[in-house]
């Protein structure tokens, strides 16, 4: 299988919106809003739509900050493949709720919960929040990383 996925991160000054997911893929960890993009829809599109169901809030400017792609393998065969378009944004309306699929929470900057996430978002998300994009490829086993490899992009304006 493979699907095309978002994630976004909202930013309030030195403050990032995380979600504790309560359900699906990364289920008691924390992450940024996100989740598959549909037959027909942008990956911008399918990002609104995720920050709309999940939290309650209207991403109304978007930043894209890389293209991750993360493959899981099962008994040594590619199970499924996961490409995904990383955001953030700082202006939105609305204020973020919980819904049945996620509990959101404010971090300051210095102080994520990588602990509590998944592993490879120590590898990628600092770049990411200190306001660069990047391109990363994460090799799972049975959903454990095992390989990866991070490349900072170019800024092109
Ligand atoms: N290794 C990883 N690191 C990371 O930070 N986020 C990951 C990840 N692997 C997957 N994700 C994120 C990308 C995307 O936002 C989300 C995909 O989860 P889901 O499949 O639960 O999405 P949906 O909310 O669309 O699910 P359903 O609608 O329930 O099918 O998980």
């Amino acid at each position: 299988m493979i699907s095309l996925e978002t994630l976004l991160y909202l930013i309030q000054g030195e403050r990032v919106l995380l979600i504790l997911k309560k359900r699906g893929l990364g289920k008691g960890l924390f992450n940024g809003v996100g989740g598959k993009v549909k037959p027909g829809e942008t990956p911008e599109q399918a990002v609104v739509r995720e920050a709309e169901e999940e939290i309650g809030v209207k991403p109304i400017q978007l930043s894209w900050r890389g293209l991750l792609e993360f493959w899981n393998l099962e008994n040594g065969q590619v199970e499924s493949i996961h490409y995904v378009h990383v955001y953030v944004s700082e202006k939105y309306v609305g204020e973020p709720r919980e819904s049945d699929e996620a509990a959101p929470l404010w971090f300051e900057k210095g102080n994520i919960p990588y602990d509590r996430m998944w592993e490879d978002d120590r590898l990628w998300l600092p770049v990411v929040l200190d306001g660069k994009r990047v391109y990363g490829k994460f090799e799972f086993e049975d959903w454990k990383l095992r390989k990866w490899i991070v490349y900072l992009l170019q800024q092109t304006g």
